[in-house]
Formats: structure tokens, sequence, C-alpha cells
């Protein structure tokens, strides 16, 4: 059994209780219902408000090898088993977000860093993400502005891992991510695409800062590569506007190409892997009108062992129109080499 969390998608209201040998780590619902967070001796449950009914709606549910303990640190609702964490915070629908943006992502490092974690993948989920905020600044900038400015203070603007950023249907930001406690995790990038913490100025006053995928490698020497929520940019510049196909494409492209051999050897990684390989795959679609088109071209592209769930969500550039991430892990056959 892999010593590394592993995830499971799974539809609302299945048994969310670990399979036999594992240990809960973190429930992410996504539902109907309003964005929430709840602790038990289990673990952290969230609720992210971005399906239109529950039967739209999965659980991504969490779980690692060791029991684990839970706690709460200011507005981070957490899990451990002593190597791998989970840690959640949700920010009410607000008119401006960095300040609040800045008070969580200062708890969240204060945490992970207290507790000697570094974290390795994190999923943002805000409602109103393309909307002005009561400045007038579009939500996802502002967003953008309460990190950068944690980051900056903390010396880590460059070096975040694989991040998701998507609108939620309602209920402010809610915030959840995995971390590690021992061993180095490699920060990846795509080099197709500018770093997203070089972005130019007019995406905004402060560049997002997210790697494009994360490689971390557990102890018994599995791999697994986080990708971020990719979408159709080359370099900085968004591709194909107003064409959903296309834009898919590419998508699936970048996504191929950051997880690629050529690109793992660029970093000094052996055995990259592929689309075949990906699994625990989100896409998020702006119009649901668009959903057919870009779950035929996912179903042509993506592997049939790959679980893949498809929301319909708002995507951090207005001009885009589909987004989607994976995972994309590489189990050693008993042998110890690579599957
Ligand atoms: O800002 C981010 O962290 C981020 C935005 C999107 O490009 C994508 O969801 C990945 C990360
Ligand atoms: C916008 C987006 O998806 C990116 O910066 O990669």
């Amino acid at each position: 059994m892999v010593n590394a969390p592993t995830v499971a998608l799974q539809s609302i209201g299945a048994d969310t209780s670990a399979p036999i040998g594992r240990h809960l780590l973190g429930v992410v619902n996504f539902t109907d219902k309003s964005s929430e967070i709840t602790i038990d001796k289990a673990c952290p449950r969230v609720s992210v408000n971005l399906a239109e009914t529950v039967g739209d709606g999965f659980a991504e549910v969490w779980t690692t090898a060791r029991p684990v303990t839970t706690g709460q640190f200011g507005t981070i609702s957490w899990a451990s088993d002593g190597e791998f964490f989970f840690g959640a915070f949700h920010i009410p629908e607000l008119p401006q977000y960095a300040e609040a943006t800045e008070a969580s992502y200062t708890e969240v490092l204060e945490l992970t860093e207290s507790l000697g974690y570094r974290p390795f993948r994190i999923w943002h989920y805000i409602s109103g993400l393309n909307e002005p905020n009561a400045a007038g600044l579009e939500t996802y900038r502002d967003f953008c502005l309460g990190r950068a400015r944690v980051l900056e203070r903390s010396g880590i603007t460059h070096d975040m891992p694989a991040a998701t950023v998507i609108g939620a249907h309602g209920g402010g930001i809610v915030c959840y991510l995995l971390a590690r406690r021992r061993g180095a995790h490699v920060n990846l990038e795509n080099p197709r695409q500018v770093p997203a913490y070089h972005y130019p100025a007019r995406y905004g006053p402060k560049s997002p800062n997210f790697a494009r995928a994360t490689h971390l490698t557990a102890a018994d020497g599995s791999t697994f590569l986080y990708v971020s929520g990719t979408a159709s940019i080359l370099g900085h510049r968004s591709m194909h506007p107003g064409d959903v196909a296309a834009q898919t494409r590419l998508a699936l492209d970048n996504v191929g190409y950051v997880i690629g051999p050529g690109n793992l050897f660029a970093h000094d990684l052996n055995a990259g892997q592929g689309l075949a390989d990906l699994t625990a795959v989100k896409v998020y679609v702006r119009h649901r009108a668009d959903l057919p088109v870009v779950r035929e071209i996912c179903r042509a592209t993506l592997p049939e062992s790959a679980d893949v769930v498809y929301l319909n969500a708002d995507i951090c550039r207005s001009d885009l129109l589909v987004e989607l991430e994976g995972i994309a892990p590489q189990q050693l056959a008993t042998s110890g080499s690579p599957q």
C-alpha cells in the first residue's frame, strides 16, 4: 500500500470512509450546497459550492497510510499522519478579498512551517472569480494581491507548488492543500509557457504564484505528478479565443508536455509520464453548453482508466473556456522499477 496520499473521486453521499488499510486525510465535497468546512476526529470535510445539483457533484476523498490527528489553527482546519498534511480554510463572501486572503495564507504558512511541513499542492475555489470587487478589481486579481503579499514577506513568491484557482458558484473562497514533512518535492515549469510568476502586469497588479506541476517521490520510491489547473496558454497569451475545442486540445497538450519525459529530464527527473498516466482529472468548463464538446475531446484523449469529472466553473481569465488538472501516479512494481 502506497505510503502517500491517494485520492478517489466518489459520488456525493457515497460512503466516504477509507478503504481497508487507509485512513481519511481530508474529504472535499463538490456540491450544490454553500461552501463550508467542518472537522471531526476523522478529518476536515470541505464543501465547495460548484455543482448544479447533487447529481452533478462528487466527493474528492484523500486517504493516507497511517492514522491521522486533526486540529484547528485560526481559520485552518487540518489533519496529519505525521508525514502528510491536509489543511483547509474558508473565507466567506466579502466585498474585497486581499486582506482576508493575506490573513489565512499567513496562518497556512505559520502552521505548516511550525509543524515542519511544506505544501506540494494547493486548490482554491472562489465565487465571483471574474467579477469586479468593491474597488473594481477583478476578484481573481484581488485574491492574487493578497496571496502575493504573504509570499513576498516569506520570500517564496517563486517557490510555490502546483495550484488551481477556479470559480465557485457562491460562498467566498475555499482553499485546501496537501503538504509533506520530509523529503523534497520538485516544482516543474512548462518551457512552452511563461512561468506564472513572470506574467506581464496586464494580467493583474501581482502575478499568480504557482508551478505548472509538482513532482513528489514517496518513501517507497513511488512518484506522483500533481498537475496545476492548465489552460490554453502559450507563452503568457491565451490562445484560441472563442474556440473551446481548440482550447481543450491545447490545454491537454500542455499537460502532456509538462509531465512528459523531455520536461522531466530537463528538471533532472527520470521516468516522465504521459496523458495515459493521468487520473483524478478535474475538467472545468466555463459554459455548460460546451460540456459535450469538451467531454468528447477528453474521452478521446485521456485513458479509460482515468477518473474524470467535469464542472461548470469560471476560469481565472475571462477569455479562457476550459481548464483541467490531474495527477499522474507512478507506482513502483514489486521489483522496484517504475511500472
Ligand atoms: O493563480 C493560480 O494559482 C492558478 C491560476 C490558474 O492559472 C490555474 O488554475 C492554476 C493556478
Ligand atoms: C490562467 C491560467 O490557467 C494559467 O495562468 O495557467
